[in-house]
């Protein structure tokens, strides 16, 4: 079994949180004591009032502790805090590192984005980031991205720092193994388990199985 490990992120908008809970659970239940046992989930909605977020954060991290997963806020280190959740994950266009350490503490969880710069992973961990997150590996129908990203990136940082990364964009079952055997952390996925044409329950099979595998 790899030592890499699922990263999940919500779809960037959810318009029943009640039953988009209830499908969470079943994903959780799916992935608990598999390789495919979820470690994060990051809530991404996009362009939604803040109560829209701390609703939806209200419904996930009762299911985050109860499965023992790491629950982030994307972009807003503020609601992070409001909400109780274990951290947040900031690209460059965000709050700035610095500041959302400040507002969150140093227990809190960190993630950066880096787009394909080890430069910007590096400023990143050396500020005191928990984690890097690298990509887009692979076309993507989540998000309009500007940068693409090698699974070299993820070989030269799992051998140059202690520093985790995550790689992310278009990631499924099926093309996830030369990322996890690069040397990702984590892989971090959206649309592969969301948009399963036969459900996100059946896709964490298949990450068990990709996750399983001898790295
Ligand atoms: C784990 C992870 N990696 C990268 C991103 C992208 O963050 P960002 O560049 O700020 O873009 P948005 O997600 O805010 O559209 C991420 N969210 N999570
Ligand atoms: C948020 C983000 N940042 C770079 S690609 C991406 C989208 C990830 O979603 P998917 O796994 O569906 O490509
Ligand atoms: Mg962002």
């Amino acid at each position: 079994m790899t030592d890499c490990q699922l990263y999940l992120i919500t779809p960037p908008a959810i318009d029943d949180v009640d039953a988009f809970a209830s499908l969470y659970a079943d994903v959780l239940a799916a992935g608990a004591d598999t390789p495919a046992q979820i470690a994060c989930l990051q809530l991404r909605l996009k362009d939604v009032p803040d109560e829209a977020v701390l609703r939806a954060a209200d419904a996930l991290l009762p299911l985050c502790q109860r499965f023992d997963v790491a629950f982030l806020i994307n972009d807003h280190p503020h609601l992070a805090r409001k909400a109780g959740a274990d951290g947040v994950h900031i690209g460059q266009s965000d709050t700035p590192y610095d500041e959302a350490r400040k507002i969150l503490g140093p227990d809190a969880s960190i993630g950066v984005t880096c787009h394909n710069s080890t430069h910007l992973a590096m400023e990143a961990g050396e500020a005191g980031a928990d984690y890097v997150a690298f990509g887009a590996f692979y076309p993507t129908g989540t998000k309009q991205v500007v940068h693409r990203a090698e699974p070299d990136i993820l070989d030269f940082w799992s051998k140059a720092t202690t520093v985790p990364c995550v790689a992310i964009g278009g990631i499924t079952p099926d093309n996830a193994a030369p990322l996890i055997e690069a040397g990702a952390d984590f892989i971090a996925v959206s649309g592969a388990v969301w948009n399963a044409p036969d459900g996100p329950v059946a896709a964490m099979g298949r990450f068990a199985a990709v996750l399983g595998n001898k790295r």
